[in-house]
Order: structure tokens, then sequence, then C-alpha cells
């Protein structure tokens, strides 16, 4: 592509769209780039000869009045056809819109486009590797490429426009390596998309950034060695609240509570008293500040601050707001390190064998490429930086590390290996900042990378027991296996046998040919299997295959003595395939002494079947505690995987694990616990340790919650528990719409299920209110991250939440005054976790309904109602759609989940307009 390229950067508006089934062009935008800059932008309307539906000119703008006096497409034609006559074609997601274009334009009798073109789409998605969403809206929004009006032809078309400069400038800075490789890989991109890579390969003078270097082919970010460095701050803590108040200058407030909480923790952490501290203080208040200042000003080489908090968002919310403030205040420096599973890590590996494999499809090659582009820009390998949540495809899975860390040692890749790296830099850090289920996994691990002498801080502690529970079970899948087993031995097994094993001796052959009759009957067996379970457990396929769940504990008693016989001998079969394949594995090992690249694809194979067949071997040991009535374990047959191919696993949970998991826990010489809630946690102490090692503070709230807060109860509301799904969902249509209409404030909504929240939605997103007022809802309009970013930046936005929109984020000010909780938030009884929590205190002779489910929902109310009120000049309304919380036989215990100044009101429907009025006074 000539550098003197004219580009055409075309946006349509239609009618519909599928042109086949009659759908029009009405709006024409098209921006022209040349030398790197936008030269022009037009846009027209065109009378489509057709009726606009009113929700397409409700989205784009353009009304049937409007066009009735355009021109039709076929006096426009020959101007279009002129206007992009010899430029190359751009739009986001070009399919459809030259397609759309040609149509027309063969239609009004005009030749197709003879041009070529290029989708911005796919661009930004390899060129942007760390977005989280590729609409132009999305990209907007991040990039801010001036556009105001989305759907509207001419805005969309210059916005995309300002896309391809950035595209262009991002891309001149790659690799040359890099670039080479994107252009092979573009060679299916649909129509000329590859064209691009080729215009930025012969460009002259190319801004090339030089931050990297070439590694077995693909080319990497220079990263820094972390250095073991002399650390030590010689700086005191400062105990004077005039050094306190010089250190937080133009920073942070004073508050004197937090002051007394953080005067507090650091006291502990320099006594030599054998204790743990559970510091309980309401959300809000800034404990973070509280305990990770202290903990700073003692952290060692020896004794590192390990920082552990319940989900990965909230690991980095932690390292890139409240660290990087107190980098800044700090007179010292300190080096952090974020650890996490190793399957968060790419494999590079993985990632150089996928780019020698020759054949590939569209959505391989814009993946590899994406990866390739961040590899040049990472510095930590996490996978969850371009990843978002909803990344289903298996291209992912593949790259994702999973050998264990001696296979990588002494291999060429290990000083470039991600999650080596992550390991070596938290030995280093001085503070390693982890979530729960890393901790509860490596606390017994044999492999343990969390040193064990250091300032360990729980934060959101509440949950750390769950995830000690979660650890300690295996799930095991029948279908899952049986998939295993037919894409691994049976599918590949001929070609193995004949093109891979060719050179072999005859004994590895007959392995061979044993593993792949032992998978045949396997399968069998497995069938049957199910089909007992199915039939003993009563559920209906159909339900699953719907996406019901269903989850039920089995005893052994339940089976029937035919199940049992029909797993007895799928053990012995198992256990003996399993063997058999270990025999292959190292006789096919002694013949490939000198390994060339496709035999060592070979292995590689080998190895990574090897380890999905030991992760089955090991779940499947577990759920065989059953048939050998192990005491200690549990089962559970579950569906809740929600998938149709995972028709249902067994599900084991083996409390000495658990056990075994908290004693080490509380052998830890420093321990800190915070959290708002922290109810449950003495329960513990009391049950595996001595009472007296537990010190807990609660401390008191900086904030005015009479002044500050108001709980309003409608009066009229349907009793949640006698009315059917339905009529429940509908009621809560109806009052959130009554809400959104009476207040001008941002509104966050709080479900209990997804599902409520999908059929909610429904039932409200068409209301005109919407038209004015941004509505997002959780697994409809992006991740987690950009929805809270968006409700964020949106003034008067609704959000509808669950799970984790109850805690955790951090909505300070005007971007949450009103916060709507659907239902009380009573774990399903269902729930595997909650049947194990319950079972396991009836067998503490409580009565798990007051020792858990009660407390588990206070706990959970009073984060959600901790998202409120985040600063002393915050003010914020809970509206309750249940009214349980005042009329109950636990209403007592369960209001006490919030502050006992809040004052809590009931409000007639007439009386909704006056909420604001709160906010005024
Ligand atoms: N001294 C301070 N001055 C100004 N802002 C502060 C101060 N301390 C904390 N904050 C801010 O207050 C908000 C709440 O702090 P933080 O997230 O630490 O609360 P928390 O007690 O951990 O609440 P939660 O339990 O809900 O997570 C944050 O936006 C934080 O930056």
């Amino acid at each position: 592509m000539k550098q003197s390229v004219r580009f055409a950067v075309v946006d349509l508006e239609t009618t519909g769209s599928s042109y086949k089934q009659g759908d029009r062009i009405i709006q024409f935008g098209c921006s022209f780039i040349q030398n790197n800059k936008v030269t022009e932008t037009i846009e027209f309307k065109i009378n489509p000869e057709r009726r606009i539906a009113p929700e397409i000119e409700q989205l784009t703008g353009v009304t049937n009045e409007m066009v009735e006096k355009s021109p039709y497409f076929s006096e426009v034609a020959p101007l279009i056809a002129q206007l992009l006559d010899s430029c190359v074609f751009v739009a986001h997601n070009v399919d459809f819109d030259f397609n759309f274009l040609n149509f027309e334009l063969e239609q009004a009798g005009y030749e197709k486009l003879q041009v070529s073109a290029i989708d911005t789409v796919i661009l930004s998605r390899i060129l942007l590797p760390q977005e989280s969403a590729y609409s132009l809206q999305a990209l907007n929004e991040s990039m801010d490429l001036g556009l105001t009006k989305a759907h509207d032809a001419g805005e969309d078309a210059q916005a995309t426009a300002y896309l391809l400069l950035k595209l262009i400038n991002k891309a001149e800075t790659l690799p040359q390596l890099t670039l080479s490789t994107l252009y092979q890989l573009a060679q299916n991109y649909p129509f000329q998309t590859d064209n691009f890579f080729d215009f930025i390969l012969t460009k002259q003078n190319r801004a090339e950034n030089k931050n990297h270097f070439y590694f077995e082919g693909i080319a990497l970010k220079e990263s820094k060695i972390i250095e073991s460095s002399n650390y030590r701050v010689d700086k005191q803590y400062p105990q004077e609240l005039s050094d306190k108040k010089a250190l937080f200058e133009n920073y942070y407030e004073v508050r004197p509570h937090q002051l007394e909480m953080m005067d507090v923790i650091h006291d502990y952490l320099i006594s030599s008293k054998e204790e743990h501290l559970a510091m309980e203080a309401p959300s809000g208040s800034g404990k973070t500040l509280a305990y990770l200042l202290p903990a700073l000003y003692e952290a060692s080489e020896q004794h590192p601050v390990i920082l552990s908090t319940y989900s990965i968002p909230l690991q980095h919310q932690l390292v890139e707001e409240d660290i990087q403030t107190l980098k800044k205040i700090l007179p010292f420096d300190f080096s952090i390190a974020i650890l996490k599973g190793q399957s968060h890590y790419v494999d590079l590996e993985v990632v150089v064998h996928l780019l020698r494999q020759g054949e590939r499809d569209q959505t391989e090659s814009v993946n590899l490429s994406k990866l390739l582009v961040w590899l040049t820009e990472t510095n930590t390998g996490d996978l969850d930086e371009i990843i978002n949540e909803n990344h289903t495809h298996p291209f992912w899975k593949k790259v994702r590390s999973t050998k264990h860390h001696s296979m990588i040692s002494s291999t060429i890749w290990a000083e470039h290996d991600f999650f080596l790296r992550s390991r070596q830099a938290a030995s280093k850090a001085r503070v390693i900042v982890t979530n729960h289920a890393f901790l509860a996994h490596d606390i017994l691990s044999e492999d343990s990378i969390l040193p064990k002498e250091g300032y360990f801080i729980c934060d959101e502690a509440h949950h750390l027991f769950d995830y000690f529970q979660q650890v300690s079970t295996s799930e095991f899948s029948f279908y899952a296996f049986q998939n295993f087993l037919d894409q691994n031995f049976i599918e590949k097994g001929s070609f193995f046998i004949r093109e891979q094993l060719e050179p072999a001796n005859m004994r590895t052959k007959v392995y061979y040919q044993q593993l792949v009759s032992n998978s045949e009957y396997l399968i069998e067996e497995s069938e049957k299997i199910q089909h007992f379970f199915t039939k003993s457990f009563n559920f209906n396929i159909e339900d699953i295959s719907q996406g019901r769940s269903f989850q039920k504990e089995i005893q052994l008693e339940q089976l029937t003595l035919r199940t049992k016989r029909y797993l007895q001998g799928f053990s012995h079969l198992f256990l003996e395939t399993f063997e058999l394949f270990q025999l292959l594995l190292e006789e096919v090992l002694l013949i490939y002494p000198e390994l060339n690249d496709e035999s060592q694809l070979f292995i590689d194979d080998l190895y990574e079947t090897y380890q999905r067949f030991t992760d089955y071997y090991h779940s499947y040991q577990d759920l065989n505690q059953l048939i050998l009535n192990q005491k200690g374990s549990k089962h559970w047959i579950s569906t809740s995987n929600h998938r149709l191919n995972d028709q249902f696993s067994i599900v084991t949970y083996q409390h000495d694990l658990f056990e075994k998991r908290i004693r080490e826990l509380f052998k830890l010489d420093k321990l800190i616990y915070c959290s708002a809630a922290l109810e449950g946690l003495e329960k513990y102490y009391q049950l595996y340790h001595q009472e007296s090692t537990l010190r807990k503070i609660i401390a008191p709230s900086p904030f005015n919650y009479r002044k500050q807060t108001k709980i309003l109860i409608p009066e009229d509301l349907l009793p949640v528990n006698a009315v059917p799904n339905k009529d429940y969902e509908e009621m809560l249509a109806h009052y959130i719409k009554m809400i959104v209409e009476s207040t001008s404030q941002s509104i966050l909504i709080l479900f209990n299920s997804i599902s409520t929240l999908e059929n909610v939605y429904s039932l409200i997103k068409s209301d005109p209110l919407f038209d004015r007022r941004a509505l997002f809802a959780q697994g409809i309009h992006g991740t987690r991250h950009r929805l809270i970013r968006r409700f964020r930046k949106i003034d008067q936005s609704v959000l509808l939440g669950s799970h984790s929109f109850w805690e955790g984020i951090d909505l300070p000010g005007q971007s949450l005054s009103i916060l709507v909780v659907t239902r009380l938030p009573f774990e399903s009884p269902q729930d595997i976790w909650h049947q194990i929590r319950s079972q396991y205190f009836t067998s503490q002779k409580d009565n798990s309904f007051y020792t858990v489910s009660l407390p588990r929902a206070k706990e959970k109310l009073k984060q959600g109602f901790g998202r409120l009120i985040r600063h002393p000049d915050d003010k914020g309304i809970m509206i309750l759609l249940d009214d349980r919380f005042v009329y109950s036989k636990y209403s007592d215990e369960i209001q006490k989940a919030v502050p006992s100044e809040t004052p809590i009101e009931f409000i007639a429907d007439e009386d909704f307009s006056k909420i604001n009025d709160f906010f005024n006074d």
C-alpha cells in the first residue's frame, strides 16, 4: 500500500441490519485521512423509500420526517462512487458497511467499489490488546475519540478516523519482527485488512519503540531484573499527630478514627505478643490506609507485608490506586509484587509452538496477534491484562501456564517465564499482594511461595475461610473426562501410532493401542455410571440443559449395588489406564533422545495430556473416597456449571484439608484480619485454637449515619417468599421505575440472583425513562470493571448488579447516592457451600439458620450498605424492597447489619417524589 494513500473512513446508518431483507441506507458519513491527518468529514441523509422503525429513529436520531426530502440512494450513488474512488475503504466492522454499500450501488445500477477495504474492529482487537471492549463507543470512552453522539454516521465516521490514526501510531511503535508476524497472520482477515500491516512495514522512519528484545521468534518487552535491595526503612513510623499531618498533606484528610486504627495496628506489629488481630471497622472508614501505612514502615527483607484480598479486581485496585498514593507520600520507596495462581500467566513456549504451527482460523490468528502485541508491552505476563471476563475461546485456555515449575527451570524458557518471574519478584518484594484463593492453596502446598515469616494482612477477611473450603474441594465430571479420552487417545490415537510412533519400538505401539481400547471401555462405563446417577438422583436432563442447577449431597447408601460395582470397576480401569500412560510417556522419552521440532511438539502434546490426565486422576481419587466411605469427605452431585457439555460433576469436599489449612494459618506469627464484618471469625478460633489468641477491635465509625443515611421501605411490598417469581419481578420493576423517575441521583440496584436481574432488566429496559438515563446491567453491558468505570463517569446512571457488586467497589461522593436492595441477601439453601457450612455447624450442635444463614446475610447486607457512605460529606439512601427486614422473627438481628443510628422509614408510593429532599437538606 502506498504511503500517499487516502483513507476513506465510512459509517452507514441503515433501517436495519439486513440488505437482503430490504433494509436501506438512511445516512452516509465519511472522514478522509491523508498524510496522518483527518482532512475532511462529510455526512448526508438518504431517503430509504421505506419507513424507518421507531427504535431506529431513536437509536440514530434520523427520523422519517428528516429523510422525506433527502435524495434517494440512486441520486447520490455517483457522488459516493466518486468520493471513494481510489481510496482505501475503512470501517468499524467493514463487513457490514462495505457489503451494504456495494449492494445498494449495484441495485442502483452502478459497479461495486473496486477498492481495498480494512477493518478497524480487528485492528483494534490486535493493536489495543488491553482494552476491555471494542465497540466504537467503548473505545471512545477509554481513548477519547471525540464521539459525542453515537450512531450518527458523520460522528461515527470521524471517531473511527481518529481511531485509525491511533492504530497507525501504535503499530508504528511495534518491533519489526512483531509487525512481520502480524502481517503473515493477517492473511485470512476479511477484505484487505492485511494491507494495513504492509502499509506500516513500508513506512520510512517508523517511531519504533526500542524497549524490547527477541527470543525464540517473538519480541518481548525488556524487563528490569529485580535486584535484592538493601532496603531498610530508617524512617520511623510517624507517632505524633503533627508527623502524620505532614505526611498526609495534599493527599489525605486527617481522620482521627483512622489515625487511631493506624496506631493500634502499628503497636500490634511491633509487639512480641503471640496473638492475631481482628480489626472490624465500618465500610468506607479507610481501613486500607490504616493497615498499609504502619505495615510499610515495619516491612523488611525478612518480614515483607503479605496482603491478601478476596478478588482479582480488588488486588488490582489495591496496587493501582491505594498503594500508588502511598508511594507518593512515604519518604521511602518499596517494591510490590502481585501474585496470582499460575494459570493467570501466559506460557511463552506454547505461544511459540502455536506460531510455528501452520493452520489456524481467523479467531486464532486475531488472538495470537493480540497476544504478540501485548508481549511487547507487558511486564507481568498476567493474562488478566488482556482477557476480559467473557473470554471463553479455547485459545485462551491453551496459552495459560500449567507446567510444574521444575519442568521449566532447566529449560531455555526459565529465564523469561512469567510465572517463575512473578515468584522471583515475590521473593524480593516488600509488599506481596495476593488473593485469598492463592493464600488458601499456598499455605498447604509443598511448593509454597509465600513466606511464612512476614506481616500477613487479610483484607475483606470475612471471605477467607470460604476460600479455605473451596480449595479443599475438587470436581470430577464424567462427561468432560469422556471428552478428554476421546480427543486425546481415540481421535489422535491412530494418527500418533501411524505418524509419530513409526520409528518407535513395538512396545510403545502396543501401549498406545492398549490405551485406545482402555479409553473406549472407560467411555462406555462412564456412560453407564452417568445413567445410574441420573436415575438415582432423579434429575431431569432437560432441566440441566436449560441451565437450571441441581446440587445434592450423595450418601453411599443411596447408591444402588450396581452403581457401586460400576464405580469400583471404573476405578480399577482408570488406575490401570493412568499407569499405562505413564509407561508410554517414559518409553517415548527414551526413544526420542534427539528431538527435532516436530517430535518436540509431539512430546509437548503428550506432556500436556499427562498433566490433564493427572488432574483428572487426582479429582477421581477424591471422588473414590465416596466408595471407600472415607470419613471427613463429602460428595455432591452438581449441575451448577450451566454448561451443556458438562452435564454433571461430582464435587468432593475434604474437611480434613480445610482444617489443616486453618491450623497452618493459625501458626502464623503476625496476622491481621480487616473487614466491616468479622462476626464469624471468633468461632473458628474457638474451635481450632485458644480463644485468647485473637484480639478483636471494633473501630468506631467516622460517619454521622443519622444525618448521612436513611433506609426507606415501601409500604405495600409483596411478601417475597409467598409470591411467584414473575409477580415478584414485576413488583421490583415497578419500584425501580418509580425510584428512577423520582430522583436524578445515580442508583445502584443489588440483586441476589443473576436470573432475577436479567428478567427485571428485560422488564424495564424499554421504558422511556431510560431514553435519558444510562442503564447498565451486569452480564449485559460488559465486564464488571467497565461497568463500574461507566457508572462512575456518567451522571444519573442506573446500574443493576449482583454477587461481587455487593462489596469492595469504591463509589465515593455523587457516584452513588441511592442503593436499592431488591432482596435480603440470604444464600440459596441449594448452594453447595451453604450446605457444607450448615452441616458443619449443625454437627457442632448449632442451629444453622442462626449460626450460618443469618450472620452471612448480615455480613453481605452490611457490605452492600457500606457502598453508600465513603466520605464524611456523602449522603445516601438505601431502599429495601424486602420487608422481612422489619417483619420477621429475625428482624432485630438483621437490622444490626446497618448502623443503629440510621433512620428506618416506611414510604407510600405517592411520597417517592420527595426522596430528593433528603439530599437538599
Ligand atoms: N484519610 C483519608 N482522606 C481522604 N480519603 C480517604 C482517607 N482514607 C481513605 N480515604 C478514601 O476513602 C475511601 C474508602 O477507603 P477504603 O477503601 O480503604 O475503605 P474500607 O474501609 O476498606 O471500605 P470497604 O470495607 O468498603 O472496602 C477510598 O476512596 C479512600 O481512598
